[in-house]
């Protein structure tokens, strides 16, 4: 009605101007630090402002309730690749448990222990906390290593391995059937986990063994966990996996068959969109997400360096945020992605798009206007 319509744009308006006030502070503050960290600041206040919005219509305030809400109230989803609470895996768990989910995560078993003892000690008490007050709540941890699909594949090193003794049922399969015998069915299927174990090599260092388990880990277990989980998803499902830029552009340091991992992993996405989809009616996307300091980027070495560039370079000069990619996993997800099959979705803060590194010392300042651009924008 015009009167719903009043109050929104009222609504907008009042939003506009504080995200205003906060752009125009980032404008005078002394020094580039000073200036980022304000537009760090504006992108949570962005969120806070939304997150006010929320509360105020779930609570029947003067602000108009929402109405596209991604609710995924009824759905259960399966995230492969939770370990600990810094990486896209566990952001993509609070959302969609945010939207209303039933939560349950596939750890990898070397991980296993400490994750469970960490969740049960109160470690992640803080960072389990949703948006509306409530918390994560993960109704099962699975053991899993997508290594190997079935116990026939698994080699006698690892099954005599002591960090592998306590767990059992830990192969792509077995983990299929113990959901299946718990819970019956999933709705969401979430492939947030990849392994190089030769990822600070240059491609050209890489040995054949490193080169395929790169793939093997990173790329092929999401086909496994798709052939044995799609089975037991009920139809108008979604799945997704999390692919990275060195994709498609040459990003030095992103070694030991990674990229080619990756590669294969977005190849392999619409590939699976076809074929799953024709027989299980069921969604398949990937996110390709920007740097986010999480255990494994950690590990290849230079993720400070990869976020300072984007925060530099990038079209939005913020960090991103993991929740960016949680929310937008849940847009995908949910039913208001029903028609979106095979896709990659950017969640980088437009860093692919860019074709030149604007702050790079061989432009010129005319070439390369970025700081007059952040004026504008305040
Ligand atoms: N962090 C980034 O900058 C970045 C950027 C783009 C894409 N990604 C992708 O996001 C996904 C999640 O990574 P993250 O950066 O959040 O780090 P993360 O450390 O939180 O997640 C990686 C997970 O993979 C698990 N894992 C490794 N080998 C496994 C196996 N054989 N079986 C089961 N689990 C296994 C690890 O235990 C860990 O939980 C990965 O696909 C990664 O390539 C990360």
């Amino acid at each position: 009605s015009p009167t719903v319509e009043k109050v929104g744009t009222r609504a907008m308006v009042s939003e506009f101007r504080g995200v205003r006030e906060l752009s125009m502070a980032a404008a005078i503050a002394p020094g580039i630090g000073m200036l980022r960290c304000c537009q760090v600041k504006q992108s949570k206040a962005l969120k806070a402002v939304s997150g006010v919005r929320a509360m105020a219509s779930s609570n029947g305030g003067a602000l108009p309730p929402s109405g596209l809400p991604i609710d995924l109230r009824g759905k259960r989803a399966f995230i492969a690749g939770v370990a600990d609470d810094q990486g896209f895996g566990w952001a993509i768990a609070k959302a969609l448990s945010a939207a209303g989910a039933e939560i349950l995560v596939g750890t990898w078993v070397p991980a296993l222990n400490i994750f469970e003892s960490s969740l049960r000690r109160g470690k992640f008490d803080e960072s389990r906390r949703l948006p509306n007050g409530g918390l994560l709540e993960i109704a099962k941890v699975y053991p899993l290593d997508a290594v190997f699909d079935t116990p026939d594949d698994v080699p006698e090193d690892i099954k005599n391995n002591k960090r592998y003794a306590g767990s059992e049922a830990w192969t792509v399969k077995e983990c299929a059937e113990a959901v299946k015998a718990d819970f019956g069915t999933i709705d969401i299927l979430v492939h947030s986990l990849a392994n190089g174990p030769e990822v600070t090599k240059p491609l050209l260092e890489t040995s054949r063994n490193g080169y395929l388990a790169a793939v093997s880990a990173s790329t092929y277990s999401y086909i496994s966990l798709l052939k044995y989980f799609a089975p037991i998803m009920n139809p108008g499902g979604s799945s997704l996996s999390l692919t990275y830029v060195a994709s498609e552009q040459i990003i030095p340091g992103y070694g030991g068959g990674m990229s080619s991992a990756k590669a294969a992993l977005e190849s392999d996405t619409r590939v699976l969109a076809f074929e799953v989809g024709r027989k299980y009616g069921i969604r398949v996307n990937t996110i390709s997400a920007g740097p986010l300091r999480s255990r494994a980027a950690k590990a290849i070495g230079f993720i400070d360096d990869m976020i300072n560039y984007s925060c530099a370079n990038a079209p939005l000069q913020k960090e991103l945020d993991a929740d960016d990619v949680g929310n937008a996993a849940a847009f995908l997800a949910s039913p208001l992605a029903s028609s979106v099959t095979g896709t990659l979705l950017y969640v980088d803060n437009g860093l692919h798009a860019m074709g030149l590194a604007v702050d790079s010392p061989t432009v010129c300042k005319e070439a390369a206007p970025a700081s007059e651009l952040s004026n504008v924008a305040a």
